[in-house]
């Protein structure tokens, strides 16, 4: 998403400047991009010593740790923070940033799943707008331009289905990463791909929908579109019903966060495929199998149960999806652990940013209990 972000800068230099730059452990792409942005200030995560010697070598200057995103996120200049880690990390940094007055692009879901009545009244506090990034977020934001939200009957959230929507289910137990990572429609970081193979992304995209729109769950339905062309609706009161199409891309979303409430003209950029429609040989609606996907059912139950069973959630599923990723455990093991995680949870509610971080590193290190099962 920052590789895309910085696609737009490069695409129209006259309308946006990057003031701040972050970056976790690619120290060289991090300086490529700060030689050719000349950004005033760079942070480095460097989440291991190999990387910090290399970041201080390469960018004397920039600031390590959590600090340095501190400082990205805050900086005086920016007008808005393009809120795209992967992960856990960006709540802090997002809190810090609505404290600061900034407006945020959120990419970062795990951010409004974890947290997400903290961000929001934080938000609401500080006059500050979460204009959201994710695809289907964005289409609903799109759709709900000039409506009211009292006349919303349903958000319609559109789903891939992943690489594992007609597996037979008696192979999808032990898939291997790479299959995993195969996602049918869009090329994505790692820990996402994983999650849209076990639709634990759509599960906390609903979490998410719930806190951006302020909609309740039982007024959010998923519907899956193989061909994610339409990236997702709202139907509403009247029975009408929008939806918002494109081909499969982040720059638009990225784009209209950055311009809205204007749109800029994109179509001598190279930037943005024209979808043609005649070439669009057909549009695919399925209902979600809850069978084959136990993690969006897991997602959703957490979500409604709220307390601090989201970021539970959030911290076991990157766990189990990093082990996954280094070949511990199965793709089964995935749901497997994020269901004996959350039983074992007891919920805090009301928790503040504290409680809500301490939760996740308390599901991230039961995950890596429950995981022993799996060794030998
Ligand atoms: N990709 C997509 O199409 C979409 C992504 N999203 C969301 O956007 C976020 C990013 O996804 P994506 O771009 O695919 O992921 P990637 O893994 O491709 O990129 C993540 C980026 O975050 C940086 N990063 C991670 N942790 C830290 C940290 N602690 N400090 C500083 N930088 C950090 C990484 O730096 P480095 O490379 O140096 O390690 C990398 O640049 C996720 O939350 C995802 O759910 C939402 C919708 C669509
Ligand atoms: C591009 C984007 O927004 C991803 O979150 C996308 O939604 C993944 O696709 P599925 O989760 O529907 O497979
Ligand atoms: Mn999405």
């Amino acid at each position: 998403m920052g590789r895309q972000t910085l696609d737009i800068v490069r695409s129209f230099p006259e309308q946006f400047k990057v003031v701040a730059l972050a970056a976790r452990s690619n120290v060289d792409l991090l300086v490529e991009q700060a030689k050719e942005f000349g950004p005033d200030l760079v942070a480095c995560f460097a989440d291991s010593p190999e990387v910090e010697r290399k970041a201080r070598e390469a960018l004397p200057k920039a600031l390590l740790g959590e600090r340095g995103l501190l400082a990205v996120a805050t900086h005086a200049d920016a007008d808005i923070l393009v809120a795209a880690t992967s992960g856990q990390d960006g709540l802090r940094p997002t809190l810090a940033a609505i404290s600061a007055g900034k407006t945020i692009a959120l990419a970062n879901k795990e951010t409004l799943v974890m947290a997400g009545h903290v961000v929001t009244e934080a938000a609401r506090r500080h006059g500050v707008a979460i204009l959201p990034v994710d695809s289907e977020h964005s289409a609903i934001w799109q759709c709900l331009h000039g409506e009211e939200n009292n006349s919303i009957r349903r958000l319609i959230l559109t789903a891939s289905g992943g690489p594992f929507r007609t597996t037979p289910l008696e192979q999808l137990r032990d898939v291997s990463v790479e299959q995993a990572m195969a996602h049918p429609t869009w090329r994505m970081g790692p820990k996402i791909t994983i999650d849209s193979a076990t639709l634990m992304n759509k599960g906390l995209e609903v979490i998410e929908a719930h806190w951006l729109f302020d909609m309740p769950y039982e007024q959010i339905d998923v519907v899956v579109h193989p061909e994610s062309i339409i990236h997702s609706m709202v139907e509403f009161c009247d029975g009408s019903i929008k939806m918002q199409a494109s081909l499969p891309t982040m720059h638009l979303p990225i784009l209209h966060t950055l311009t809205y409430p204007e749109r800029l003209d994109t179509s001598d950029k190279n930037l943005i495929k024209e979808l043609n429609w005649p070439t669009v040989a057909r549009l695919n609606f399925e209902e979600l199998n809850l069978e084959r996907f136990p993690c969006f059912k897991l997602a959703i139950e957490a979500g409604k149960r709220g307390g601090t069973y989201p970021s539970v959630l959030v911290g076991a599923d990157e766990e189990a999806v990093a082990m996954f990723m280094e070949g511990k455990i199965p793709y089964r093991g995935i749901a497997e652990i994020l269901e004996a995680v959350l039983e074992r949870h007891d919920s805090i509610s009301q928790p503040d940013s504290a409680a809500i971080v301490g939760a996740c590193a308390w599901a991230r290190s039961e995950a890596r209990v429950c995981s022993a099962k799996y060794l030998g």
